[in-house]
C-alpha cells in the first residue's frame, strides 16, 4: 500500500533524497529522486561521470546512501534485506563475462535460482523458461564463452531473469552489438513483461524502448519526461553532453508498440 494511492501496489523502484560520497571525498549523487512504477521501462541517461553507475550500485545495496534511501517493491535497501533485494534487482552488466563463471550456460543460468534455495523439477523448469525467454534453450549444455558476444548477453539476461526479479537493471544493453543483435535484443526487452531501467548512451535505443527518460547531471536529476520530448530539447542535449547520431530525428521515428 502507498500513501498515495491505497491499495496499490508499491512502486518497483523508489529512490528519496538519495545523496552519496565516495570514500574520496568525491559527491556523485545529490538529493536523488526517483520512482518508476510497475511494469514500466525507464531509461536513465547522462553524461560520462554523471553518476548512473553509483546510483545503480545503490538499488541491490553494494553502495550505501550517505543520505536518503531506496526501496524495491516497498523492501528498504538495507543490510538486513539484501539477500532478498539481489533477487528482486537484477542487474545486467555491460559485460556479460563479469556475469557468466560457469562451465553450462545451464549452470550459469541455475545459479541464481539455486542459490535462492530451488532444487529439482523446480529449477530445471525455471531454467527452461528463462533460457526459452531469450531464445537461448538450443545452448543449455554449450559452455558460455564458446558462445558470440550477443548471445552471451542474452544468457546474462536470462541469469537474472531466472530469479524472477521486479527490475531488471540493463547496463548499455546495446553496447557490442550487430545490428542484428541489437534489434533481437530489443524485441526481447520489449517483450519482458517486467519493471526495467535501462542506462544507457544509446539514444536511439532509449527512444525506442522507454517511453519515459531520466536524465542525470552532476549528480542531479537534470529531467524526467517523455523520451521523445526530452531528446528533441537542443538545450538540454546540449547541457548534458546528448547526441543523437547524424540526421536521427526523434520526432519523426515510430516507435514499436506505441
Ligand atoms: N570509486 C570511486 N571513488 C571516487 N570517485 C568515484 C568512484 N567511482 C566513481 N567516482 C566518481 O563519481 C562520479 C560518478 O561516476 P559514475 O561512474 O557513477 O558515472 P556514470 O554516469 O556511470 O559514468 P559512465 O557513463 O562513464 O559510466 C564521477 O565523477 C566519478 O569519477
Amino acid at each position: 500500500m502507498t500513501a498515495e494511492n491505497p491499495g496499490a501496489p508499491p512502486p518497483s523502484l523508489r529512490v528519496s533524497g538519495l545523496a552519496y560520497a565516495y570514500p574520496d571525498g568525491h559527491q556523485a549523487l545529490f538529493g536523488v529522486e526517483l520512482t518508476v512504477p510497475r511494469g514500466r521501462r525507464v531509461a536513465l541517461l547522462g553524461p560520462n561521470g554523471a553518476g548512473k553507475t553509483t546510483l545503480v550500485l545503490h538499488l541491490n545495496g553494494i553502495l550505501t546512501p550517505g543520505a536518503g534511501s531506496v526501496a524495491v517493491a516497498g523492501l528498504p535497501v538495507t543490510k538486513p534485506n539484501l539477500a532478498e533485494v539481489r533477487r528482486r534487482v537484477g542487474i545486467v552488466f555491460q559485460d556479460p563475462d563479469d556475469q557468466l563463471f560457469m562451465p553450462t550456460v545451464r549452470e550459469d543460468v541455475a545459479f541464481g535460482p539455486a542459490a535462492a534455495g530451488l532444487r529439482g523439477a523446480e529449477l530445471a523448469a525455471r531454467v527452461r523458461e528463462a533460457l526459452e525467454r531469450v531464445g537461448m534453450a538450443a545452448y543449455a549444455d554449450r559452455p558460455p564463452h564458446h558462445l558470440s558476444f550477443g548471445q552471451r548477453r542474452r544468457v546474462a539476461v536470462a541469469t537474472v531473469l531466472a530469479t524472477r526479479p521486479e527490475i531488471l537493471v540493463l547496463d548499455e544493453p546495446s553496447s557490442n552489438l550487430d545490428p542484428t543483435a541489437r534489434r533481437e535484443l530489443a524485441d526481447l526487452i520489449r517483450s519482458l513483461d517486467v519493471t526495467v531501467l535501462m542506462v544507457t548512451h544509446d539514444l536511439p535505443y532509449a527512444l525506442e524502448l522507454c517511453p519515459r527518460s531520466v536524465v542525470l547531471g552532476d549528480g542531479v536529476i537534470a529531467a524526467d519526461g517523455d523520451t521523445r520530448e526530452l531528446l528533441s530539447d537542443p538545450a538540454l542535449m546540449r547541457a548534458h553532453r546528448l547526441e543523437l547520431p547524424f540526421g536521427f530525428d526523434p520526432r519523426s521515428v515510430t516507435v514499436p508498440g506505441a
